[in-house]
């Protein structure tokens, strides 16, 4: 693989960059409505909800701390194997909290079912989800999401945080690779 040359590896952008900008406006200020006079702890799961997080958050008007988790559920692949395991936990004690779970995507809905019965069961007050993606064709199992961004259909997506074996997170988009990207 070429590492330097992202472009020529894309079949198709799904959805801009300005697409998501103006979509992150709209669910960062129903957010700042939702939790008014509370005092919410923003957990994002690393690794691919890092773009969504540093743009989500720095679109709210309220001070939010954030913590991350890192689970995986994928390898290098792109098949869910559905054993979900934890790679990084939380730093921060969330019993009683208002946490909101903050993710690039739901596909399958195991990775985030799992994530939500763990912070329940650590006596979180309530935990909401914000996602930039969802793909409803791909759900195994349905997951109660308060704040979709975009629903997409059953393909797989890279950028904006999603990778195919670790590369292409960095695009600013939401795009498709060419078949043979995943030949080799
Ligand atoms: O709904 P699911 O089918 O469970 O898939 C969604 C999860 O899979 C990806 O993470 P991955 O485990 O690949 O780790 P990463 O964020 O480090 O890429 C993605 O970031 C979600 O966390
Ligand atoms: N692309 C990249 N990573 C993913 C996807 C996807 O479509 N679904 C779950 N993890
Ligand atoms: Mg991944």
């Amino acid at each position: 693989m070429d590492a330097t040359d992202m472009g020529s590896d894309l079949q198709q952008v799904l959805i801009t960059e300005e697409q998501i900008g103006q979509r992150l406006d709209e669910m960062a200020a129903q957010i700042d409505a939702d939790y008014a006079g509370r005092d919410p702890l923003l957990v994002g799961v690393l690794k691919g909800a890092v773009f969504v997080m540093a743009d989500l958050s720095r679109r709210l008007h309220m001070s939010v701390p954030m913590d991350w988790m890192a689970v995986s559920s994928y390898g290098s692949g792109t098949k869910s194997s559905g054993v979900v395991r934890i790679l990084k936990d939380l730093d921060t004690d969330v019993t009683g909290r208002d946490i909101l779970i903050v993710e690039d995507i739901i596909d399958s809905g195991l990775t985030l079912s799992w994530l939500l019965g763990n912070l329940s069961s650590r006596g979180a007050a309530s935990v909401e989800i914000a996602t930039l993606l969802r793909k409803p064709g791909a759900a195994k199992v349905e997951v109660d999401v308060k704040y979709v961004g975009f629903d997409i259909p059953t393909e797989f997506v890279v950028g904006y945080g999603l990778d195919y074996a670790e590369r292409y997170r960095n695009l600013p988009f939401i795009g498709t690779l060419r078949p043979e990207v995943y030949g080799g």
